[in-house]
């Protein structure tokens, strides 16, 4: 063993020793510090990939997010194995934005890693064995099996085997049992494999050798030889004819795809011999998997309304850092985006643009990408692992200067952000719920600009009360666009009385009188109309007549939703799925009926009561593919359909120019949402879903359907009188306690043992009541839902002053309390899920 002496100091040279602090992808809330050995010194630093040894058995890789020379007190550092990269892959901005993502959302470093790295850029390690040199068979007191054996005979022709290898080998299903044995007699060495996941793409090349291009003599000759060859002189004349090297002899450098000769019908056999004789030769070349587009030029007059809103923001970002721009549904904030990304790339930074999910918003990007082109990279969720690296990379090489992105390109690798523009920054779909880090992408990308000394514009119709009530503490800037683009027309409301229509016996499948005629007049005059309900499948329930007995899932506390397209019901939560079936299993009898309204239902109805009407729907299980909303999308743009039934993907930032009338089935199930912020939401989603109507030069209808049309949200809605509305929720907030005016953390325990999980919240939440700050403290109760896949879920609610530092001392107190259960035999196998800002 090394003496601490020799622990500090390395050699003779007497330089100190260098240490890094290693970010794994582990549940332990710290960095782990390794040496630096001299041999890699010159070639780390933060945000290399490095392997380290973890445990005594497991081989891990992490990030650097440290480079000191402080040899860690409470154990001897190991050195570091290998250094994967050549340049860093995260810079340490990225480094410094995820430590305070761990910090302000209570999770560990290591967890936010994961959540910022594109899969292909983590590394997979496999498991393989390799035969140990010290091992003899003769004299090993450890006498082998057959199947041992086997294995080890194996492997005194081949070097390695993974597990995989082994199993097939002895055909076996599991081979732990046998690998274990073999290492416990020494017979055998277990170590990890680095793969990289990613993979470049590559294209096959072809082009001339290169004495064909120096020398054009040679050139000519090989003509005049070949001129019995007709197969081949044809390839070479195809080649010239594409990349004329006569005229430039550099084009030769990157040759002509193989393919095109294929494409043409040449012969690829005549290729082969040119390649055989030294005429051709072929290469690999790495090529992007984005299309090259190039912008154009189109240029776009601003509306004066536009052109003041850009003159506001600008001059109020000279003293604050965010701005509001709360601009009407129609009113043209993307071109005021437009303009404000082009003047910040103009001057050299980097511009971010979150939009709440990309697969929805082809129009805005289509739109972007035609004035950015190929400047600019798209980062979201139905790319491919491989996409998704190379827009990492672009924005390191400096490939892309602007993206746009969902949540998860807030952990691009930028070193320059000038701007970040959050468009629709109410969204829901900003939070990332499970697993953690549980951020806001909205409030994180706020600290992200500042991080980076940029600003930032929050854009929406109906922003979130938390954003306007920063603008009006005057915390951030606040400009408003009041008009429609063009001067269109806010559309008109109409409230249609569900139970009214059931008592005349005007509802016919669901559908009220008005509904179903402002749905005939748009068709009559070839316009489109936007359905809107938010629950896929037939319909939320089955339920038998006689008894009243529901289905519900096996492992969670939910009821069954009844998909009759696949004849079966299915739980939303975990997936489970189940036949539906003939009689009630609870009293026998047939009459199992659906109850309720989902996405499926509302299209076969539409079809009976519009008969010669094109139909189309999206949800999620019409959009699975990568390409199904922008199918879905196109279809309807281009006047395929008439009617579109959807969930909530139909309300996100749409503009077609035909739809007239928009519907909303079941308003009430918007209404009665049993959270603090059910106003809120009902007033910007019946807000935007109506906004999608009416958005050219005629005025648009929406109807809703209703069983409570004097509830005071929809006065405000049909007002458009948003600060009437903020005013008098904030008074509730306040008088109740939240948020703005608190804080609030949600701490939720799971455990599979219904007694377990309670026992855990009632000692967790009895040890955050006595850490000494201002807060109210609610629960612990059984979640709202009380159990999902097996698991029961409890829950405390905690509303922590926002003045001082009573945050930061309950975060603190909180990670200490978190640590001490887990060290706790009783609890150790609870999960227990820390969620800040839980909405
Ligand atoms: N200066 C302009 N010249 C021509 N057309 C414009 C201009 N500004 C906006 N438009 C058009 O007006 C329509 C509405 O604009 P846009 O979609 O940007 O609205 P928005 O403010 O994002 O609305 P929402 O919040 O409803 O998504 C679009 O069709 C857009 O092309
Ligand atoms: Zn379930």
């Amino acid at each position: 063993m090394e003496s601490l002496f020799g622990d500090l100091f390395d050699g003779t040279d007497g330089k100190t020793v260098k240490f890094a602090d290693v970010i794994l992808p582990v549940p332990i809330p710290k960095m782990f510090t390794y040496k630096i050995p001299k041999s890699l010194e010159d070639g780390v630093g933060i945000g290399f990939r490095v392997m380290v040894q973890f445990g005594s058995k497991k081989v891990l890789t992490g990030i650097i997010g440290k480079v000191h020379q402080k040899p860690p007190k409470e154990y001897e550092a190991k050195p570091i194995l290998d250094v994967l990269d050549s340049y860093a892959i995260v810079n340490p901005l990225q480094i410094k934005f995820w430590a305070w993502m761990a910090e302000y959302y209570c999770c560990h470093i290591g967890e936010v890693m994961n959540a910022a790295l594109p899969s292909g850029l983590k590394l997979s390690s496999e498991s393989k064995i390799q035969l140990n040199p010290t091992y003899d068979t003769q004299t090993s007191p450890y006498p082998l099996d057959d199947r041992e054996d086997v294995i080890l005979q194996a492997l005194a022709t081949k070097s390695e085997l993974s597990y995989e290898d082994c199993e097939q080998l002895l055909g076996v299903k599991s081979i732990h049992g046998i690998i274990k044995s073999l290492i416990i007699k020494e017979a055998i060495i277990v170590f990890e494999q680095v793969k990289d996941k990613y993979t470049p793409k590559v294209e096959s090349r072809i082009r001339f050798c290169q004495p064909y291009v120096e020398d054009r003599k040679a050139l000519e000759s090989l003509f005049g030889d070949l001129s019995s060859k007709p197969k081949q002189e044809e390839i070479l004349l195809k080649y010239l004819q594409e990349v004329p090297i006569y005229q430039n002899s550099d084009l030769n450098t990157r040759g002509l795809e193989k393919k095109v000769f294929a494409d043409a019908g040449l012969s690829m056999s005549s290729l082969k011999t040119l390649i055989k004789n030294g005429v051709l030769e072929e290469y690999k070349l790495i090529i992007s998997r984005f299309e090259e587009i190039k912008g154009n030029d189109e240029t776009v007059v601003l509306s004066e309304e536009q052109n003041h809103a850009i003159e506001q923001i600008k001059g109020s970002f000279l003293e604050k850092q965010v701005i509001l721009l709360h601009g009407i549904t129609g009113s043209g904030k993307t071109e005021v985006y437009i303009k404000l990304i082009e003047e910040a790339l103009e001057s050299g930074s980097q511009v971010l643009l979150l939009l709440p999910e990309i697969a929805l918003t082809t129009q805005i990007v289509a739109r972007l990408q035609k004035v950015f082109g190929s400047k600019m990279g798209v980062y979201h969720s139905k790319h491919s692992d491989n996409e998704r690296v190379e827009v990492w990379n672009g924005v390191i090489s400096g490939k892309f200067s602007f993206v746009v992105g969902v949540r998860s390109s807030i952990f691009l690798p930028f070193d320059s952000l000038g701007l970040v523009i959050v468009d629709e920054e109410h969204e829901s779909s900003y939070k990332q719920f499970d697993p953690a880090p549980r951020f806001h992408a909205r409030d994180a990308a706020i600290m992200l600009s500042w991080l980076h000394q940029a600003k930032t514009l929050l854009g929406s119709a109906t922003p979130s009360f938390e954003s306007y009530y920063n603008a009006r503490q005057k915390k951030y800037g606040y400009v408003q666009l009041n008009k429609r683009f063009g001067d269109a027309a806010l559309p008109e409301y109409l409230l249609s009385d569900i139970l009214v229509d059931k008592k005349k016996q005007l509802l016919k499948l669901d559908f009220t009188r008005i509904m179903r005629e402002k749905i005939q007049e748009a068709l009559n005059n070839q316009e489109q109309v936007l359905i809107f309900q938010n629950r896929r499948g037939y319909a939320p329930y089955i339920s038998c007549e006689d008894c009243g007995w529901i289905p519900e899932c096996e492992h969670c506390d939910v009821s069954l939703t009844y998909h009759q397209y696949s004849e079966e019901m299915r739980c939303h939560y975990c997936g489970f799925k189940e036949k539906v079936p003939k009689v009630c299993p609870a009293c026998g009898s047939g009459k199992l009926a659906a109850v309720g309204l989902g996405t499926e239902r509302i299209e076969e109805s539409l079809s009976l009561l519009f008969p010669k009407a094109r139909i189309a729907r999206m949800d999620l299980d019409t959009t699975r593919s990568k390409y199904g909303y922008q199918r879905i999308l196109e279809d309807f743009g281009a006047g395929n359909v008439d009617i579109l039934v959807g969930t909530q993907m139909i309300t996100k930032g749409l503009d077609f120019d035909k739809v007239t009338v928009v519907g909303i089935l079941d308003a009430d199930r918007i209404l009665y949402f049993p959270d603090f912020r059910a106003g809120e939401r009902a007033f910007q989603q019946i807000t935007q879903v109506a906004g999608r109507a009416g958005r050219r030069e005629k005025k648009g209808v929406v109807v809703v359907q209703t069983r409570k049309p004097d509830h005071f949200v929809f006065d405000q809605v049909i007002k458009a009188d948003y600060k009437n509305f903020y005013v008098q929720d904030m008074t509730e907030r306040q008088k109740f306690f939240y948020p703005p005016f608190v804080k609030l953390i949600k701490l939720s325990s799971r455990h599979k043992d219904y007694k377990i999980a309670e026992k855990a919240a009632r000692h967790l939440h009895n040890l955050l009541h006595e850490v000494q700050v201002k807060k109210i403290m609610l629960g612990p109760e059984k979640g709202l839902i009380g159990k999902i896949k097996n698991q029961y879920i409890f829950e405390s609610l905690v509303k922590l002053d926002k003045s001082g530092n009573a945050q930061a001392i309950f975060k603190q107190e909180l990670r200490k309390i978190l640590e001490s259960m887990y060290a706790n035999k009783e609890f150790r196998s609870v999960r227990i899920i820390v969620d800040v800002d839980p909405y």
